[in-house]
Protein backbone atom coordinates (compact mmCIF):
# COMPACT_ATOMS: atom_id res chain seq x y z
CA UNK A 1 0.00 0.00 0.00
CA UNK A 2 1.43 3.56 -0.76
CA UNK A 3 2.62 5.40 2.19
CA UNK A 4 0.13 8.17 0.80
CA UNK A 5 -3.49 6.08 1.45
CA UNK A 6 -1.74 4.31 4.32
CA UNK A 7 -1.52 8.07 6.05
CA UNK A 8 -4.80 8.27 4.79
CA UNK A 9 -6.79 5.70 6.53
CA UNK A 10 -4.85 6.53 9.73
CA UNK A 11 -5.61 9.96 9.84
CA UNK A 12 -9.67 8.74 8.85
CA UNK A 13 -9.45 6.59 12.01
CA UNK A 14 -7.58 9.24 14.36
CA UNK A 15 -10.63 11.45 12.93
CA UNK A 16 -12.99 9.41 14.26
CA UNK A 17 -11.58 9.02 17.43
CA UNK A 18 -11.46 12.19 17.90
CA UNK A 19 -15.10 12.84 16.99
CA UNK A 20 -16.01 10.19 19.65
CA UNK A 21 -13.31 12.07 22.39
CA UNK A 22 -15.25 14.97 21.47
CA UNK A 23 -18.80 13.90 21.37
CA UNK A 24 -21.33 16.72 22.95
CA UNK A 25 -23.07 14.56 25.43
CA UNK A 26 -19.46 13.04 26.80
CA UNK A 27 -18.20 16.40 27.67
CA UNK A 28 -21.92 17.24 29.05
CA UNK A 29 -21.38 14.02 31.30
CA UNK A 30 -17.94 14.41 32.65
CA UNK A 31 -19.28 18.51 33.84
CA UNK A 32 -21.86 17.33 35.17
CA UNK A 33 -20.26 14.75 36.77
CA UNK A 34 -17.06 16.20 37.76
CA UNK A 35 -15.87 12.88 37.49
CA UNK A 36 -11.96 12.08 37.84
CA UNK A 37 -12.31 9.34 35.32
CA UNK A 38 -13.16 11.24 33.15
CA UNK A 39 -10.54 13.64 33.45
CA UNK A 40 -7.53 11.61 31.66
CA UNK A 41 -10.38 10.61 28.93
CA UNK A 42 -10.66 14.56 28.16
CA UNK A 43 -6.76 14.91 28.73
CA UNK A 44 -6.69 12.37 25.67
CA UNK A 45 -8.38 13.59 23.43
CA UNK A 46 -6.53 16.90 22.99
CA UNK A 47 -3.69 14.08 22.03
CA UNK A 48 -5.87 12.51 19.51
CA UNK A 49 -6.76 15.70 17.63
CA UNK A 50 -3.11 16.96 17.73
CA UNK A 51 -2.15 13.50 16.26
CA UNK A 52 -4.88 13.49 13.81
CA UNK A 53 -4.02 16.98 12.63
CA UNK A 54 -0.29 16.16 11.80
CA UNK A 55 -1.45 12.93 10.49
CA UNK A 56 -3.45 14.61 8.16
CA UNK A 57 -0.62 17.57 7.09
CA UNK A 58 1.76 14.92 6.73
CA UNK A 59 -0.88 13.07 4.25
CA UNK A 60 -1.39 16.54 2.32
CA UNK A 61 2.42 17.31 2.18
CA UNK A 62 3.18 13.73 1.13
CA UNK A 63 0.46 13.88 -1.34
CA UNK A 64 1.94 16.67 -3.62
CA UNK A 65 2.04 15.33 -6.79
CA UNK A 66 1.89 11.71 -7.74
CA UNK A 67 4.86 10.94 -10.04
CA UNK A 68 4.51 10.03 -13.49
CA UNK A 69 6.62 7.02 -13.05
CA UNK A 70 3.67 5.65 -10.60
CA UNK A 71 0.03 6.41 -12.84
CA UNK A 72 -1.01 2.82 -13.23
CA UNK A 73 -3.69 0.97 -11.79
CA UNK A 74 -6.09 1.76 -9.55
CA UNK A 75 -6.64 5.77 -8.95
CA UNK A 76 -5.71 7.15 -5.62
CA UNK A 77 -8.02 10.77 -5.00
CA UNK A 78 -6.25 13.20 -3.13
CA UNK A 79 -8.95 13.46 -0.08
CA UNK A 80 -9.04 11.54 2.59
CA UNK A 81 -12.47 13.17 3.89
CA UNK A 82 -14.18 10.76 1.38
CA UNK A 83 -13.34 7.63 2.99
CA UNK A 84 -15.54 9.04 5.78
CA UNK A 85 -18.31 9.58 3.43
CA UNK A 86 -20.67 6.48 3.34
CA UNK A 87 -22.61 7.43 0.48
CA UNK A 88 -22.12 10.37 -2.80
CA UNK A 89 -24.13 12.02 -4.70
CA UNK A 90 -22.25 12.86 -8.02
CA UNK A 91 -24.86 16.69 -7.93
CA UNK A 92 -24.25 17.65 -11.53
CA UNK A 93 -23.69 14.22 -13.12
CA UNK A 94 -26.94 13.38 -11.14
CA UNK A 95 -25.22 9.94 -10.31
CA UNK A 96 -25.39 8.71 -6.49
CA UNK A 97 -22.81 6.64 -5.35
CA UNK A 98 -22.99 3.72 -2.63
CA UNK A 99 -19.75 3.32 -0.60
CA UNK A 100 -20.52 -0.55 -0.21
CA UNK A 101 -17.60 -2.99 -0.87
CA UNK A 102 -19.82 -5.41 -2.73
CA UNK A 103 -20.23 -4.80 -6.39
CA UNK A 104 -22.62 -2.34 -7.12
CA UNK A 105 -24.43 -0.82 -10.08
CA UNK A 106 -21.87 1.88 -10.20
CA UNK A 107 -19.33 -0.68 -10.70
CA UNK A 108 -20.82 -2.56 -13.09
CA UNK A 109 -21.98 0.44 -15.39
CA UNK A 110 -18.95 2.29 -15.47
CA UNK A 111 -15.90 -0.25 -14.30
CA UNK A 112 -15.42 -1.31 -18.01
CA UNK A 113 -14.34 2.37 -18.74
CA UNK A 114 -10.69 2.96 -20.25
CA UNK A 115 -10.83 6.35 -21.62
CA UNK A 116 -12.77 9.75 -20.81
CA UNK A 117 -12.99 12.47 -23.56
CA UNK A 118 -14.03 15.61 -22.64
CA UNK A 119 -14.68 18.37 -24.58
CA UNK A 120 -16.99 21.76 -24.63
CA UNK A 121 -20.13 21.18 -26.19
CA UNK A 122 -22.92 18.42 -26.12
CA UNK A 123 -22.57 17.92 -30.00
CA UNK A 124 -19.17 17.22 -30.61
CA UNK A 125 -19.63 14.53 -27.76
CA UNK A 126 -22.61 13.00 -29.48
CA UNK A 127 -20.73 13.42 -32.72
CA UNK A 128 -17.22 11.53 -31.44
CA UNK A 129 -19.60 9.28 -29.37
CA UNK A 130 -20.96 8.18 -33.23
CA UNK A 131 -17.59 8.51 -34.65
CA UNK A 132 -16.25 6.11 -32.17
CA UNK A 133 -18.84 3.52 -32.69
CA UNK A 134 -17.26 3.27 -36.22
CA UNK A 135 -13.98 3.07 -35.13
CA UNK A 136 -14.32 0.65 -32.14
CA UNK A 137 -16.77 -1.54 -34.45
CA UNK A 138 -19.45 -1.24 -31.56
CA UNK A 139 -22.67 -2.70 -33.42
CA UNK A 140 -24.81 -0.40 -31.30
CA UNK A 141 -27.34 1.59 -34.08
CA UNK A 142 -29.51 3.82 -31.98
CA UNK A 143 -29.34 7.23 -30.28
CA UNK A 144 -26.49 7.98 -27.99
CA UNK A 145 -27.96 8.02 -24.61
CA UNK A 146 -27.08 11.18 -22.36
CA UNK A 147 -26.07 9.26 -18.83
CA UNK A 148 -26.55 12.06 -16.75
CA UNK A 149 -29.40 13.83 -18.42
CA UNK A 150 -31.06 14.32 -14.92
CA UNK A 151 -28.57 16.78 -13.95
CA UNK A 152 -29.00 19.09 -16.91
CA UNK A 153 -25.83 20.79 -16.76
CA UNK A 154 -23.56 18.19 -18.76
CA UNK A 155 -23.83 15.11 -21.35
CA UNK A 156 -22.58 12.14 -20.91
CA UNK A 157 -22.27 9.17 -23.64
CA UNK A 158 -20.94 5.43 -23.62
CA UNK A 159 -19.53 3.72 -26.48
CA UNK A 160 -17.92 0.42 -24.95
CA UNK A 161 -15.21 1.20 -22.72
CA UNK A 162 -15.05 5.20 -23.82
CA UNK A 163 -17.16 8.05 -21.97
CA UNK A 164 -17.64 11.50 -23.84
CA UNK A 165 -18.75 14.06 -21.39
CA UNK A 166 -19.33 17.37 -22.18
CA UNK A 167 -17.55 20.21 -20.23
CA UNK A 168 -19.03 23.58 -20.70
CA UNK A 169 -16.60 26.89 -21.73
CA UNK A 170 -13.27 26.80 -19.53
CA UNK A 171 -11.65 25.93 -16.50
CA UNK A 172 -14.64 26.33 -14.28
CA UNK A 173 -17.18 24.75 -15.65
CA UNK A 174 -15.02 22.02 -16.78
CA UNK A 175 -12.95 21.41 -13.44
CA UNK A 176 -16.71 20.51 -11.60
CA UNK A 177 -17.14 17.55 -13.80
CA UNK A 178 -14.09 17.09 -13.92
CA UNK A 179 -14.07 16.38 -10.15
CA UNK A 180 -17.35 14.30 -10.66
CA UNK A 181 -15.30 12.22 -13.47
CA UNK A 182 -12.37 11.07 -11.02
CA UNK A 183 -14.84 10.58 -8.22
CA UNK A 184 -17.00 8.18 -10.65
CA UNK A 185 -14.16 5.98 -12.06
CA UNK A 186 -12.36 5.93 -8.65
CA UNK A 187 -16.06 4.19 -7.41
CA UNK A 188 -16.31 2.18 -10.54
CA UNK A 189 -12.73 0.41 -9.84
CA UNK A 190 -11.46 1.64 -13.60
CA UNK A 191 -7.58 0.67 -14.05
CA UNK A 192 -5.29 3.34 -15.52
CA UNK A 193 -8.32 5.43 -17.37
CA UNK A 194 -7.10 8.10 -19.84
CA UNK A 195 -8.71 11.43 -19.55
CA UNK A 196 -8.67 13.25 -22.97
CA UNK A 197 -9.61 16.82 -23.54
CA UNK A 198 -10.70 17.06 -27.46
CA UNK A 199 -11.48 21.00 -28.44
CA UNK A 200 -11.01 24.20 -30.12
CA UNK A 201 -8.40 26.39 -29.91
CA UNK A 202 -6.88 29.37 -31.63
CA UNK A 203 -3.34 28.68 -32.58
CA UNK A 204 -0.27 31.72 -32.42
CA UNK A 205 1.35 31.56 -35.61
CA UNK A 206 -0.40 28.30 -36.28
CA UNK A 207 -3.12 27.60 -39.52
CA UNK A 208 -6.24 27.18 -38.84
CA UNK A 209 -7.26 23.08 -38.97
CA UNK A 210 -3.64 22.19 -37.40
CA UNK A 211 -4.15 19.39 -34.85
CA UNK A 212 -2.53 20.54 -31.23
CA UNK A 213 -1.44 17.85 -28.58
CA UNK A 214 -0.30 19.95 -25.54
CA UNK A 215 3.07 19.97 -24.18
CA UNK A 216 2.99 22.04 -21.08
CA UNK A 217 0.49 23.50 -19.97
CA UNK A 218 0.65 27.45 -19.02
CA UNK A 219 -1.56 29.64 -17.38
CA UNK A 220 -2.77 33.66 -18.38
CA UNK A 221 0.34 34.63 -16.32
CA UNK A 222 2.39 32.97 -19.15
CA UNK A 223 3.70 30.36 -16.06
CA UNK A 224 3.43 26.53 -16.21
CA UNK A 225 1.76 25.74 -13.62
CA UNK A 226 -2.59 26.48 -12.54
CA UNK A 227 -3.20 29.07 -9.70
CA UNK A 228 -6.37 28.49 -7.60
CA UNK A 229 -7.94 30.32 -4.56
CA UNK A 230 -8.69 27.97 -1.76
CA UNK A 231 -10.00 29.05 1.56
CA UNK A 232 -8.73 32.53 0.78
CA UNK A 233 -5.36 31.99 -0.11
CA UNK A 234 -3.48 31.66 -3.55
CA UNK A 235 -2.39 27.75 -4.38
CA UNK A 236 -0.14 27.35 -6.92
CA UNK A 237 -0.06 23.47 -8.20
CA UNK A 238 2.21 22.31 -11.67
CA UNK A 239 0.56 22.08 -15.31
CA UNK A 240 2.05 19.08 -17.32
CA UNK A 241 0.62 16.36 -18.82
CA UNK A 242 2.79 12.73 -19.36
CA UNK A 243 5.15 12.38 -22.41
CA UNK A 244 4.00 9.04 -22.49
CA UNK A 245 0.32 10.14 -23.60
CA UNK A 246 2.00 12.93 -25.84
CA UNK A 247 4.07 10.70 -27.64
CA UNK A 248 1.73 8.53 -28.23
CA UNK A 249 -0.90 10.23 -29.24
CA UNK A 250 1.40 11.94 -31.66
CA UNK A 251 2.47 8.93 -33.01
CA UNK A 252 -1.44 8.45 -34.27
CA UNK A 253 -1.29 11.78 -35.41
CA UNK A 254 -2.23 12.69 -39.23
CA UNK A 255 -0.54 10.81 -41.59
CA UNK A 256 0.43 12.99 -44.73
CA UNK A 257 -2.76 12.03 -46.68
CA UNK A 258 -5.13 13.16 -43.97
CA UNK A 259 -4.74 17.03 -45.30
CA UNK A 260 -3.57 18.48 -42.17
CA UNK A 261 -0.28 18.51 -39.56
CA UNK A 262 -1.01 17.10 -36.22
CA UNK A 263 2.24 19.35 -33.48
CA UNK A 264 3.15 19.24 -30.12
CA UNK A 265 3.41 22.37 -28.69
CA UNK A 266 2.91 24.51 -25.35
CA UNK A 267 -0.78 25.73 -24.76
CA UNK A 268 -2.08 28.69 -23.01
CA UNK A 269 -5.45 28.13 -20.78
CA UNK A 270 -6.69 31.44 -19.73
CA UNK A 271 -9.98 32.31 -17.65
CA UNK A 272 -11.32 34.73 -20.67
CA UNK A 273 -12.02 34.06 -24.10
CA UNK A 274 -11.38 38.25 -25.28
CA UNK A 275 -9.33 40.00 -22.49
CA UNK A 276 -7.51 36.73 -21.39
CA UNK A 277 -6.57 35.90 -24.52
CA UNK A 278 -5.12 39.61 -25.73
CA UNK A 279 -8.47 40.01 -28.15
CA UNK A 280 -8.97 43.79 -29.48
CA UNK A 281 -13.02 42.61 -29.93
CA UNK A 282 -14.24 42.09 -26.47
CA UNK A 283 -16.61 44.07 -24.25
CA UNK A 284 -13.74 45.76 -22.73
CA UNK A 285 -10.44 46.40 -23.71
CA UNK A 286 -7.92 48.53 -22.35
CA UNK A 287 -4.67 47.61 -24.08
CA UNK A 288 -3.35 48.50 -27.75
CA UNK A 289 -2.81 46.64 -30.44
CA UNK A 290 1.34 46.99 -30.28
CA UNK A 291 0.60 45.31 -26.55
CA UNK A 292 -1.72 42.09 -27.82
CA UNK A 293 1.27 41.50 -30.28
CA UNK A 294 3.80 42.10 -27.62
CA UNK A 295 1.85 39.17 -25.37
CA UNK A 296 1.45 37.28 -28.51
CA UNK A 297 4.94 37.15 -29.10
CA UNK A 298 5.97 36.34 -25.28
CA UNK A 299 3.55 33.45 -25.52
CA UNK A 300 5.71 32.18 -29.02
CA UNK A 301 8.82 32.81 -27.34
CA UNK A 302 7.83 30.08 -24.67
CA UNK A 303 6.47 27.76 -26.88
CA UNK A 304 3.22 28.34 -27.03
CA UNK A 305 1.44 27.28 -30.23
CA UNK A 306 -2.48 27.30 -28.90
CA UNK A 307 -4.78 29.02 -26.83
CA UNK A 308 -7.73 27.78 -25.41
CA UNK A 309 -9.38 27.67 -21.71
CA UNK A 310 -8.97 24.56 -20.22
CA UNK A 311 -5.16 23.18 -20.32
CA UNK A 312 -3.80 24.11 -16.73
CA UNK A 313 -6.53 23.53 -14.98
CA UNK A 314 -6.57 19.90 -16.86
CA UNK A 315 -3.51 19.24 -16.77
CA UNK A 316 -2.83 20.49 -12.73
CA UNK A 317 -5.39 18.41 -11.75
CA UNK A 318 -5.06 15.33 -13.40
CA UNK A 319 -1.24 15.38 -12.61
CA UNK A 320 -2.21 15.95 -8.82
CA UNK A 321 -4.41 12.62 -8.72
CA UNK A 322 -2.00 10.95 -10.99
CA UNK A 323 -4.14 9.88 -14.09
CA UNK A 324 -3.00 10.21 -17.66
CA UNK A 325 -4.14 12.67 -19.71
CA UNK A 326 -3.92 14.42 -22.54
CA UNK A 327 -4.83 17.66 -24.73
CA UNK A 328 -5.64 17.70 -28.35
CA UNK A 329 -7.11 20.59 -29.78
CA UNK A 330 -8.01 22.02 -33.33
CA UNK A 331 -6.93 25.53 -33.75
CA UNK A 332 -9.54 27.49 -35.54
CA UNK A 333 -7.93 31.06 -36.49
CA UNK A 334 -4.53 32.18 -36.43
CA UNK A 335 -4.52 34.94 -33.41
CA UNK A 336 -1.20 36.42 -35.30
CA UNK A 337 -3.47 37.48 -38.04
CA UNK A 338 -7.05 38.67 -36.39
CA UNK A 339 -9.31 37.66 -33.64
CA UNK A 340 -12.04 37.09 -34.70
CA UNK A 341 -13.33 33.30 -35.68
CA UNK A 342 -14.45 33.69 -39.02
CA UNK A 343 -14.57 30.11 -40.68
CA UNK A 344 -18.01 29.49 -41.19
CA UNK A 345 -20.01 26.95 -38.91
CA UNK A 346 -19.34 24.28 -42.07
CA UNK A 347 -15.71 24.49 -41.65
CA UNK A 348 -15.90 24.27 -38.01
CA UNK A 349 -17.32 21.27 -38.16
CA UNK A 350 -15.41 19.52 -40.48
CA UNK A 351 -11.92 20.82 -38.48
CA UNK A 352 -13.21 18.94 -35.40
CA UNK A 353 -13.59 15.88 -37.02
CA UNK A 354 -9.82 16.37 -37.39
CA UNK A 355 -9.28 15.16 -33.18
CA UNK A 356 -11.67 12.56 -33.86
CA UNK A 357 -9.25 11.13 -36.15
CA UNK A 358 -5.86 11.40 -34.65
CA UNK A 359 -7.62 10.41 -31.03
CA UNK A 360 -9.40 7.61 -32.92
CA UNK A 361 -6.44 5.73 -33.82
CA UNK A 362 -5.21 6.49 -30.39
CA UNK A 363 -8.15 5.06 -28.62
CA UNK A 364 -8.62 2.08 -30.73
CA UNK A 365 -4.79 0.74 -30.42
CA UNK A 366 -4.86 1.70 -26.86
CA UNK A 367 -7.43 -1.21 -26.52
CA UNK A 368 -6.17 -3.10 -28.24
CA UNK A 369 -3.75 -3.28 -25.65
CA UNK A 370 -5.72 -3.38 -23.11
O1 LIG B 1 -13.78 22.37 -26.29
P1 LIG B 1 -14.01 23.79 -26.70
O2 LIG B 1 -14.12 23.94 -28.16
O3 LIG B 1 -15.19 24.36 -25.97
O4 LIG B 1 -12.74 24.64 -26.24
C1 LIG B 1 -12.49 25.99 -26.51
C2 LIG B 1 -12.05 26.67 -25.23
C3 LIG B 1 -13.32 27.24 -24.68
O5 LIG B 1 -13.99 26.28 -23.90
C4 LIG B 1 -14.14 27.55 -25.89
C5 LIG B 1 -14.08 29.00 -26.29
O6 LIG B 1 -14.74 29.24 -27.49
O7 LIG B 1 -13.59 26.76 -26.96
O1 LIG C 1 -9.17 31.71 -30.08
C1 LIG C 1 -9.76 30.79 -29.53
C2 LIG C 1 -10.50 29.82 -30.24
C3 LIG C 1 -11.14 28.82 -29.57
N1 LIG C 1 -11.06 28.78 -28.22
C4 LIG C 1 -10.36 29.69 -27.53
O2 LIG C 1 -10.32 29.62 -26.29
N2 LIG C 1 -9.72 30.66 -28.19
Amino acid sequence: MEPCTLLCRHYVRFRKLAQFATSTRRRRIGRVLHSPLLFPFQKWHHVVHSVANKTFRSFIENYTVRPFSKMSGSIELANPHLETMCSDFLYHLNINVENSQEPTEIKNKFGDVKVICCGGTVSRMRQLALYLRKVLDDPETGEPVDLCSGGHRYAMFKVGPVLTVSHGVGSSTFSVVLHELLKLVKYAGCEDPVFLRIGTCGGVGVPPGTVVVTKNAFNGFLRNEHEIAILGKRVVRPAQFPDSVIKDVIAYGSKEDDGFKTISGNTMGTDCFYEGQGRLDGAICEYTEADKMEFLKKCFDLGIVNIEMEASMFASVTQKIGVKAGDVCVTIVNRLNGDQVEITMEKKHEFEQRPFLVVGRYIKNLLQKC
